[in-house]
């Protein structure tokens, strides 16, 4: 086989059908299910968007009411997953933790050898019901606080910014953060999603998936950025030094985290919706200097190599200014992606096909001892 047949990093290749969402870079649009997201963040809550990524459609008031009630029935944090995050160093990677944590809890769950559609939606529902309490505790540790328990007369978005504070911080925070989860939901075959996928295949169970989807999302170069950003803010500090930090990096050969995508080469379709829930957190926290950091960076990095932000770049300040440390923005970022995950891992299931590709072996010709 030539080289140039090889598809390293499978790029540019289909491998399969997927009728969850729908990444466009012509048009720099993505929909779930066949709606904008920018629709979606304006117009629903997550909880809307879970259960459109699960069902295909958006839900009846009645069957809102009904996931509702579900996500508040199972939102404590279970006995399994404390216990395993209280076993793990304080200086642990919080990913490292949340992604022990989902395998406790996965271990745990009798219907985990249940393979069928009915227990993997029920399976997902309560994974995705848990995730808050589990981020939560893992950031609240950190600091030597006490767990908080959630409050049932609350939303998603406020209960975990409660359970993470101990307080409900303004009604333009818990938007923010809502649109945040709402557009980290889902995006296609993505290394975390195609990771889940390739496990679902071998007919593995679904916290098994969502194990591995969790360490591939660690990694700088997928949802790790979002925390890379923020370490990157704090090296440069002020806007003004901006131009000279990019190119005494770029000297260095350094990837710039938050810029450039595998698919979007124009631009993430995400990244105006997050830029104006950021733009309202710098006014809510009086940090113009951040946004001009932000802005002057994203400037000189169009200048220099014409390559745009991706959607960690504004969430990565944005979680900073709610007030989570740096190392907790990727386990947000998972407890979203847990909904188009194992959205994946269903359709998956439901049309499986053993994914294992093939290699072309350059290693020694046959050779005997
Ligand atoms: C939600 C998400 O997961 S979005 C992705 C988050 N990841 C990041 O922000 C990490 C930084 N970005 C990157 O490393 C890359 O842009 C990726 C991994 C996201 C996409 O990578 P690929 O599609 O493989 O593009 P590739 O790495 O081949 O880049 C093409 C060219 O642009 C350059 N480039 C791409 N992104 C960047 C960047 N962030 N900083 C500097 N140069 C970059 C590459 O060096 C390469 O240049 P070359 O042709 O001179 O070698
Ligand atoms: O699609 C990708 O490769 C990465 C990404 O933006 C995501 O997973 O949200």
């Amino acid at each position: 086989m030539a080289e140039a047949d090889i598809k390293k990093g499978l790029a540019g290749v289909v491998v399969d059908v997927t009728a969850i969402s729908k990444v466009n870079p012509e048009t720099n649009s993505l929909l779930y299910r066949g709606y904008p997201v920018q629709e979606l963040a304006a117009n629903c809550t997550f909880e809307e968007v879970a259960y459109l990524l699960w069902h295909g459609e958006l839900p009846t008031p009645v069957q809102l009411e009904e996931l509702q009630t579900f996500e508040r029935a199972h939102r404590e944090l279970s006995h399994v997953a404390k216990h395993a995050i209280d076993l793990l160093p304080l200086d642990a990677h919080p990913m490292d933790v949340v992604r022990t944590a989902v395998s406790a809890y996965g271990a745990a769950d009798p219907s985990v050898a249940d393979p069928s559609p009915e227990a993997q939606l029920d399976q997902a529902k309560r994974l995705w019901a848990q995730l808050p309490a589990i981020v939560a505790y893992t950031q609240r540790r950190l600091r030597d606080e006490e767990l908080v328990e959630p409050r049932d007369d609350l939303g998603y978005s406020a209960n975990f910014l409660h359970m993470t504070f101990g307080e409900v911080p303004d009604l333009v925070v818990v938007t923010a953060f809502d649109v945040s989860m709402i557009l980290y939901a889902e995006h296609s075959f993505n290394a975390s999603t195609f990771t889940a996928r390739v496990v679902t295949s071998t007919l593995a169970d679904l916290y098994s998936a969502v194990t591995a989807a969790i360490g591939a999302l660690k990694g700088p170069l997928h949802g790790g950025a979002n925390e890379a950003v923020m370490h990157m803010f704090d090296e440069i500090v002020f806007a003004d030094r901006a131009e000279g930090w990019l190119d005494a990096a770029l000297a260095e050969k350094r990837k710039i985290m938050g810029f450039g995508h595998r698919v979007y080469k124009n631009g993430d379709s995400r990244v105006p919706t997050m830029k104006a829930s950021l733009d309202t957190l710098l006014v809510e926290y009086d940090r113009a200097d951040l946004g001009e950091l932000y802005t002057a960076l994203e400037q000189a990095m169009d200048a220099r190599k014409g390559i745009k932000p991706n959607l960690d770049y504004p969430s990565g300040p944005a979680y900073h200014l709610i007030g989570f440390d740096t190392e907790l923005f990727t386990p947000l970022f998972v407890a979203s992606r847990v909904t188009g995950w194992t959205a994946h891992i269903r359709e998956q299931a439901a049309a499986n096909a053993l994914i294992r590709p093939l290699s072309e072996y350059v290693g020694p010709e046959e050779r005997h001892l």
